[in-house]
């Protein structure tokens, strides 16, 4: 006989962690099931790593910054023992358990949907009134020919890596290119950033990428744009990737950014009823819900491949389950880049604007040109931040900051666009002095309005 549960849970990185966590203080019967480590891609081989060892080379970058300190070092075998700690040694034994005291059935194995109601893991056969897909997304290889020749790495060996390489070769430009090639080329690597696009960051503003493309040149990365792969060979220990243009650039390792794709293979969606997009993600409506019975959240429905709405989608769900139904809204989602100074965007860009037929104006500020706030910060200060608004509602579309500590102060402007906070409120704001959130005064004004 199958043993039923209120909820399935198939995927237990952040997103059906927090579904599941909701249901079961709710008192709901739920089973997890995981067939690598509970946490997920975020929490071994994602955003904690990362995050992890790139803040030792911000934090020396800091000292190194700061007029009248001095003397900052960094050291990579204790980076990596910290990294290895906050990724738990690759070990969710903690995890196991304390979902088992709080109730829940831990089932750690591969998951499919075997029927309406009906998941099967390893053989074992379930029955439940809802399922929930929380199954990620993984790293995409890029075709190039004879890749399987030369050293690969993803981003599973980058942050689990004992020891750097001598050379990096990273295809890819985007967020998780930008914060490999900065956390590498501060812990003394020779990067080489390969990226097909004319510019990094390709789906944020222009000028976003041409600020990251500057600070990662002055961090010493040789950015590479307009650079495509078409061929990987070997010479001797060396990997060597052939460019489009008839040039080759050779590292110890190439490691591969360009993208992710969902994990929905075998999971035996289709005799579940759900619909997959072209793009291999599972199709939901705004509340989540992939077919009767059936909802997906976080990466495997490639709507914003970032924990906040996995966390985000994994409340909707868990909270519509539960009769208190919830729409999801993207508008004002942060997107943080960790880099040096970080790069953060909320809302659209012009581009995504225009396609929607608005009406904009915008602004640019330098931060070091308006406020107090960079120069008390550092000694060559930095910063630069950027605002869209629509001019008939009154109201900001969009916002970017390329800044120390944007990731923070971005959220302002996230929650002015995703509560649409009229521009004559933001421009009566009084913020502390000497803040960069100051900045936001100034762009105001620059939108003249
Ligand atoms: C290098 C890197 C850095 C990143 N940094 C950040 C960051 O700083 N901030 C941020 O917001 N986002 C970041 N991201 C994105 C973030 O990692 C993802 O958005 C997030 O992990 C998505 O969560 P999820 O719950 O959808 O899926 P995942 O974390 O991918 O977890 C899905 C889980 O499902 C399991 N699973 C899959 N199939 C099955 C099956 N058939 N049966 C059982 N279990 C299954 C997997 O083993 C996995 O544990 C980063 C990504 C990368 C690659
Ligand atoms: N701080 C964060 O929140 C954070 C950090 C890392 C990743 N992430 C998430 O993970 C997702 C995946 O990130 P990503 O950077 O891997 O993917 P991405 O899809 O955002 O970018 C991939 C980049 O690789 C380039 N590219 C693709 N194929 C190429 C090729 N053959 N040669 C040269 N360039 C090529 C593309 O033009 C693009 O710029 C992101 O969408 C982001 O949401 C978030």
């Amino acid at each position: 006989m199958a043993e039923h549960v209120d909820v399935a849970v198939i995927g237990m990185g952040p997103g059906g962690e927090v579904a599941a966590s909701r249901l079961l203080s709710a008192g709901r019967r739920v089973a997890v099931i995981e067939r690598e480590l509970i946490g997920g891609e975020c929490a071994y081989w994602a955003c904690i790593p990362s995050k992890t060892v790139l803040r030792p080379p911000e934090a020396a970058g800091g000292v190194d910054r700061a007029a009248g300190a001095d003397g900052a070092r960094l050291d990579w075998p204790a980076a990596r023992d910290y990294r290895d700690y906050m990724a738990r040694h690759l070990d969710d034994a903690g995890q196991v358990s304390g979902y088992r005291d709080a109730g829940a059935l831990v089932l750690k194995g591969d998951a499919r949907i075997s029927g309406p109601g009906r998941v099967t893991v390893d053989g074992r056969e379930l029955t439940a009134d809802h399922v929930i897909v929380a199954t990620g997304s993984e790293a995409l290889t890029p075709p190039i020919e004879g890749l399987d020749q030369v050293t690969v790495w993803t981003n599973r060996e980058t942050y689990t890596a004992a020891d750097l390489p001598g050379r990096a070769l990273v295809v890819g430009g985007s967020a998780v290119g930008v914060e490999t090639a900065q956390f590498l080329v501060r812990f003394g690597v020779q990067v080489t950033l390969l990226q097909r696009g004319d510019r990094l960051m390709g789906r944020e503003e222009a000028r976003v990428g041409e600020l990251a493309e500057a600070h990662l040149r002055e961090a010493g990365v040789d950015v590479r744009t307009g650079s495509e792969p078409v061929r990987a060979r070997r010479d001797g220990a060396d990997s060597v990737l052939d460019l489009a243009d008839g040039s080759s650039v050779r590292g110890d390792v190439v490691i591969v950014a360009t993208g992710r794709t969902p994990r929905t293979e075998g999971l035996g969606l289709e005799d579940a009823g759900v619909q997959i997009a072209e793009s291999g993600a599972i199709v939901v409506d705004e509340h989540c819900r992939a077919a009767e019975g059936v909802w997906a959240l976080g990466d495997v429905t490639g709507i914003l491949p970032f924990t906040h709405v996995a966390k985000y989608q994994g409340r909707i769900v868990a909270d519509t389950i539960l009769g208190r139904p919830r729409t999801a809204r993207y508008d004002g989602v942060p997107r943080v880049v960790f880099a040096d100074p970080e790069i953060a965007a909320a809302g659209l860009t012009q581009g995504q604007a225009r396609d929607q037929g608005l009406t904009t104006v915008s602004a640019e500020v330098d931060l070091a040109q308006a406020i107090a706030r960079p120069w008390t910060y550092e000694r060559d200060p930095r910063g630069h931040l950027g605002l869209l608004a629509d001019p008939n509602r009154r109201v900001l579309l969009g916002a970017w900051v390329v800044a120390p500590q944007a990731g923070e102060w971005i959220h302002q402007a996230s929650l002015a666009i995703r509560a649409g906070i009229g521009i004559d409120t933001l421009l009566d704001q009084v913020a502390q002095f000497p803040t960069y959130t100051e900045g936001y005064v100034t762009a105001l004004e620059a939108l003249d309005l």
